[in-house]
């Protein structure tokens, strides 16, 4: 088969040896991202598998039209809205599903932006490294503060799980079964949003960004947090509404915040707003980026190619354009 891999920008394939996965198989990686629509026809001219990481690249109805040789589209995790299924469904491309991330990476990465925010260790290693010592306090300790939780799922629960190991009381929103098992597990519920936001002094959103979730966050619920509480978004910067965090992190409300997602990814320009504050932790969509995480990502779409050319449809979305002539 010949595959192509885009936008491998970590060299992962190469350094994970991923070709051993594979037998007699042609592969071809592109380590960059392009957006130009003939350039990426060109680069997946004749592939009959294309690896997408992600949503680094949109596989819309157009693209795949211009790619009679193409049977099956393996993703690295969950294929999203970034490929368009119903197109690839007609067009006899099947479409593998990579599993869900690796949730004990993502659970880190909202806890290493909690504890990096509340000890100020980014900006205060920037400090150190222009020659200056303790230039502020740290936020304070999280034993006796209020950990809110908005959104119970599987992230959330994970999280919420860790602060009473750091004393945190924790106090959960979200819908209604969610809420339930929350109160089951022991934790505290507030009735609604609005009472979540003005109580809790560690705010973590673990919603799925869908049309019901987009811009759930507003300027007012941001507004009537704490001056000294700490908004943590790991999960979709749609969450918020636009322009919404910039906006109280100016007013001073929250007087914290820590974000590991963008509405632009995967590159941020230097000149992004939020860069500019000094009380915003700011990672680059690492809740999902290690290296036990990323054997696991392409260990499973590498085997979904192999198994697909097998004729084993288990991890196929569309199994029904399985076998559909082009
Ligand atoms: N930073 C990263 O690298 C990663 C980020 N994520 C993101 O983390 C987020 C959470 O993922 P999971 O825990 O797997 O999702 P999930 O689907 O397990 O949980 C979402 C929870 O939100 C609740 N919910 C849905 N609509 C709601 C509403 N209108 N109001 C309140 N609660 C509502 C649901 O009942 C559910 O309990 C997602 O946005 C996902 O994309 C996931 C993996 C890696
Ligand atoms: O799986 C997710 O939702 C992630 O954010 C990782 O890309």
């Amino acid at each position: 088969m010949k595959i192509v891999v885009l936008d491998d920008y970590q060299d992962e394939v190469r350094t994970l040896d991923c070709a051993s996965l594979l037998a007699g198989d042609e592969l071809t990686v592109y380590n960059d991202t392009v957006r130009d629509a003939d350039e990426l026809v060109r680069r997946l001219a004749g592939a009959e598998a294309v690896v997408l990481i992600r949503d680094r690249t949109t596989l819309d109805r157009a693209l795949i039209e211009r790619l009679p040789a193409l049977r099956l589209v393996s993703c690295v995790c969950r294929p999203g809205s970034y490929v368009d299924i119903a197109a690839c469904t007609e067009h006899g491309i099947a479409v593998a599903d990579g599993g869900p991330g690796y949730s004990p990476a993502t659970v880190e990465q909202t806890w290493a932006l909690i504890l990096s925010s509340m000890r100020k260790l980014g900006l205060e290693e920037r400090q150190l490294r222009a020659g200056r010592w303790q230039t502020s306090l740290g936020i304070g300790c999280l034993a006796g503060r209020t950990l809110g939780i908005y959104g119970y799922g599987r992230l959330g629960k994970m999280v919420a799980d860790i602060g009473p190991a750091f004393g945190m009381r924790v106090l959960v929103s979200g819908t209604g079964n969610s809420i339930a098992k929350a109160a089951a597990d022991g934790y505290d519920t507030a009735p609604d949003k609005a009472a979540l936001f003005r109580e809790a002094d560690v705010l973590s959103i673990h919603l799925r960004l869908n049309e019901a979730t987009r811009g759930i966050v507003t300027l007012d619920d941001l507004l009537s947090m704490k001056r000294d509480a700490l908004f943590v978004n790991p999960s979709r910067a749609e969450l918020v509404a636009p322009g919404a965090l910039v906006e109280a992190l100016k007013q001073g409300r929250p007087g914290y915040a820590a974000v590991d997602v963008y509405e632009e990814e995967p590159v941020l320009g230097a000149s992004h707003p939020l860069l500019a504050f000094d009380n915003a932790v700011c990672a680059p969509h690492l809740g999902f980026a290690d290296r036990d995480s990323y054997e696991r990502y392409f260990s499973i779409t590498f085997g979904n190619i192999k198994a697909y050319a097998a004729g084993d449809t288990t991890n196929i979305v569309n199994p029904e354009a399985c076998g559909r002539a082009r």
